[in-house]
Formats: C-alpha cells, structure tokens, sequence
C-alpha cells in the first residue's frame, strides 16, 4: 500500500508537485494519469526516494524508502528502461540486483521467462530493443516478488503483442493482490487496464477516483433514443428540462437526465421507441475535460469542441 501525504516537490520557483494526498489500495492497478510536465515522474521519484520532498511524506507499506531494507523485496519499480548499463547482459544485470537484495540467482532465471527474456538473457543491454528493454526493467521490478509495483510508462516501445502483455500482467499482479501504479499517457490503454485513476494537473490532485466515476463524472455520457416520432419526443424531453440533440432523423441523444427518466418521459407521451441506450464517455474525453485547464505545453484550441 503506498499512502502520500501532503506530498510536495518545489525545484524553484515551480511546484511540480503541489500537496498530493492519496492511498493506493492493494489488489487494484491504479492509473496515474497527467498531461506532460503534470508532476507523475516526480510523484514516482519521491515515492521510491529518488527525490527529496520539499514538504509531505509518500510511505510505502507505513515507511518511507530509505527505512525499508531489501526494497526489492516491498516495492519494484519500473522508472527508465534505458539505466541499465549498456554494457551488461540483461541476466548480469538483474544478478547484481538481485545480489544486492539478498535475492537468489535463481530468481533472475524465472523473471526473465516471466517477461519472455530468456532467449536474450546474455545479450548486452545496450543492443536490446527499447521494447526488450522494458521487459528488463518489468523483470527487475519483479524481481523481489514485491506486493507493491511502481511503473513508469511501462508500454512505451512495445508492439501491440508486448502491450496486450503488459495489460495482462498488470491485471494478474493487481489480482495477486499486490499493489499496482501505472502512469500511462494511452487513454485507451488505461481504460483497458486501471481499476482506479489519479489524475494530476500542474502537480494538483484533479481526480482520485474508480475509472467509472471518472469516466461518467467528467462528462459526457449521455442516453441515446431512436424513435420513428423522435421529432415529438425532442419536444417533450425538452419540455421536462432535458438537453437534447437531434442527430438523425429517427435518433437523439440526451444529457442531464438518467436512462430510466427518458424511458418514463417517452411512456407517459405514448411515444413508441426502437432504443434507449446510455452511450459512455470515452476516458480520452473525461480527461480532456479534467486535465483542460492544465494543459501546460497542449496545443491551443482555436474551434469548436470536437
Ligand atoms: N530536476 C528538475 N529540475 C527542475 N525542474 C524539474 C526537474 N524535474 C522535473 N521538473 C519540472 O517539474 C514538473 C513536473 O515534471 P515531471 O517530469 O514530474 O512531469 P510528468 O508528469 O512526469 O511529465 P511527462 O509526462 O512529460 O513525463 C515539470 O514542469 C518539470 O519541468
């Protein structure tokens, strides 16, 4: 379990991090999810004592980093697949990490098969791919069978095979009951993969959260209803204070009220209807929303909302 508390980081004049407070529950990946320059890094950095706070405390399992010995065997993280030295084999690597943590050689045979190294084991580092690269680093957080996973951008580099891997991992490490924190900027790969979501803007906490409530609170979702008389039913939804937009002839879609108010609105008319159907936000929409005001190197929006 990893708990933050009022966690803060100032380089100068910038807060990067600014007063996080969170617990991340064992047996859930969490989704950390920021614009770029959000403060996610710096958040993970401190967590794994990389980095000094500038105020507040991140703990892990109750202590702070540098009070847990063997930290391989509590927490494993992956921050920058390429600090390996390119001149090691990916086995001699995780030898030396595992030595270092009182962890067994034979450990570091396993983890290699586990992330489908072990053809590569000798290869030096520095002529992996940057996909085999991320393995490595997964297999060294792996290492010491910790209950609490730290992962920075763990899909970056890897074909659509290796990323359906990494989901699947995370969802099997998280149903082990470890402790699982994923920053990601694959929307759509979060949706798939996180339990929970903390977004951060600017350093700030915007969302902590289910993914669901995310999703339904940042937005969007709206019910759909197709009737051939959809023309007299706009009427009478409006009429009962909801929003709604004609987009086709016989179709409409509904903001502002639950799916069973429509349904009752439509009855009470005598309105016959061929659907009615909530149509979810896309996560990629309800983080445009959360994240809208802190976007700090984003693209200005000139038109419309797409
Ligand atoms: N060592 C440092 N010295 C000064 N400023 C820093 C340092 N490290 C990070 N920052 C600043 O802190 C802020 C947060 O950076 P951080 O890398 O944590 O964001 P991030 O959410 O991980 O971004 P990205 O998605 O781009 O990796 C940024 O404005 C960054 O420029």
């Amino acid at each position: 379990m990893i708990s933050l508390q009022g966690l803060t980081k100032r380089y100068g004049e910038r807060l990067a991090v600014d007063g996080l407070s969170l617990a991340l529950r064992p047996g859930t990946v969490t989704g950390f999810l920021g614009p770029n320059g959000a403060g996610k890094s710096t958040t993970m950095r401190m967590i794994l004592g990389l980095d000094r706070p500038t105020a507040g405390v991140a703990l892990i399992g109750g202590r702070p980093y540098h009070q847990i010995k063997n930290p391989l065997c509590t927490v494993g993280a992956l921050l920058d697949a390429r600090a390996v030295h390119p001149g090691r084999s990916g086995e001699a690597h995780l030898l030396a990490l595992a030595r270092s943590n009182g962890i067994g050689a034979r450990r570091v045979g396993q983890v290699l098969e586990t992330v489908g190294l072990g053809g590569a084991a000798r290869k030096r580092a520095g002529t992996l791919s940057l996909g085999m690269s991320q393995r490595l680093g997964i297999a060294g957080a792996l290492l010491g069978n910790p209950a609490v996973l730290i992962f920075d951008e763990p899909v970056n580099g890897l074909d659509p095979d290796g990323v359906r891997w990494v989901r699947h991992l995370m969802r099997e490490l998280a149903a082990q009951g470890r402790t699982v924190f994923v920053s990601s900027h694959l929307m759509s790969e979060m949706q798939l993969t996180a339990d929970h979501l903390v977004v951060i803007g600017k350093g700030r906490l915007l969302a902590d959260a289910p993914l669901a409530d995310v999703i339904d609170g940042g937005t969007l979702a709206s019910v759909v209803v197709r009737s051939p008389y959809a023309g007299d039913l706009a009427g009478r939804l409006r009429a009962a204070g909801m929003a709604v937009r004609r987009v086709a002839e016989n179709e409409l879609e509904v903001t502002g009220a639950a799916l069973d108010r429509v349904g009752d609105a439509a009855f009470d008319a005598g309105i016959r209807l061929h659907e009615l159907s909530v149509r979810s936000a896309s996560l990629e929409q309800a983080y445009q929303r959360l994240t809208a005001d802190s976007v700090e190197f984003g693209a200005q929006t000139t038109g419309a909302e797409a």
